[in-house]
């Protein structure tokens, strides 16, 4: 895949320029990671490959759908077309502060690569088990679809990478349930009232604790840590997404001029004008070469 000299690929920063602060650690959104020559030959190799179809969606799992018990069975590799530029680019991000801030307060740091001397900079993968994504699912929203609350679960190391083209989405992330004491027990003494008074105060709190990410066309977004095992992400199925502020979305300052002031002219609505395409990137942690397991020579893997 080539750049023409007028789409040239993106300057990239060191990760701490793109955290979402507003969000529980960590996620991280990166505006334009895809130029629009490279979105547009990405939907090309995507749109021949075939779609698995659900009730309201259409899906294509790259190199093959996990089993029912999260494992990838497969001798075969991510294709080239999902490598390149994408994976290349998510290895090449890097934390100029040498790993994860351990803490949402940790202030942001520059690019130098002077940082921490002596210790080797660290990506998003470094830790986990292929030290790079291999599994791809493509999802597929037209205007008016989307995707219930859900955890993406413990078949996949704790990082997600989500690519978007076409048009743009929210994802609504909201903190995992906490068990649901008391809820629907209501009896007469004390205790009681003050239980209710609790779950009252716990619903208002989780309410609060809501999050909407504005995804981009051509945008990366990056969640891991506790944004990955505490909290469910969703997509609502809806053909006008509905307030949007600078304080309601949670990426306000990451999106480009031209989407806020979008934003701010729909009063907060913006239309789903276009399917929105996703690519998420993972790493599974169980891989079986199914050329092994069957009893045939493994042609092994990337
Ligand atoms: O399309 C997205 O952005 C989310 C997809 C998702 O949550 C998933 O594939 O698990
Ligand atoms: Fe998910």
């Amino acid at each position: 895949m080539s750049n023409t000299p007028s789409d040239p690929p993106p300057t990239l920063l060191s990760l701490e320029n793109y955290s979402i602060k507003s969000l529980p650690r960590n996620a991280y959104y990166i505006p334009s990671f895809l130029t629009p020559s490279e979105s547009t030959t990405l939907l090309g190799h995507i749109s021949k490959h075939p779609w698995t179809t659900l009730t309201h969606r259409r899906l294509q799992p790259h190199p093959a759908p996990l089993t029912p018990s999260g494992h990838l069975l497969t001798a075969k590799s991510l294709p080239e077309f999902l490598v390149t530029p994408v994976v290349e680019r998510i290895l090449s991000l890097y934390f100029a502060s040498s790993s994860p801030p351990s803490s949402s307060s940790s202030s942001p740091t520059g690019d130098s690569n002077e940082s921490n001397e002596g210790k080797k900079k660290e990506g998003i993968f470094t830790t986990s088990p292929h030290t790079r994504p291999n599994h791809v699912l493509i999802n597929e929203y037209p205007p008016g679809t989307g995707i219930s609350p859900h955890e993406d679960g413990g078949a996949y190391f704790p990082v997600v990478c989500t690519v978007s083209l076409g048009g743009h989405i929210i994802l609504e992330v909201t903190p995992k349930k906490k068990k649901a004491h008391d809820e629907n027990n209501d009896d007469d003494d004390a205790n009681d009232q003050s239980n209710h008074t609790a779950n009252e105060t716990n619903k208002r709190e989780e309410e609060e604790r809501r999050y909407k990410i504005f995804q981009e066309p051509g945008s990366l977004l990056i969640t891991m840590d506790e944004m990955y095992t505490q909290h469910l992400h969703g997509i609502l199925p809806v053909e006008v997404d509905e307030g949007l502020d600078e304080g309601t979305v949670a990426n306000w300052g990451l999106l480009a001029e031209e989407t806020r002031g979008r934003i701010l002219e729909g009063g907060g609505r913006v239309k789903r004008e276009e399917v929105r395409i996703s690519l998420t990137y993972r790493d599974v942690l169980k891989v079986k070469d199914a050329g092994k397991v069957f009893g045939g020579r493994g042609l092994g893997r990337r």
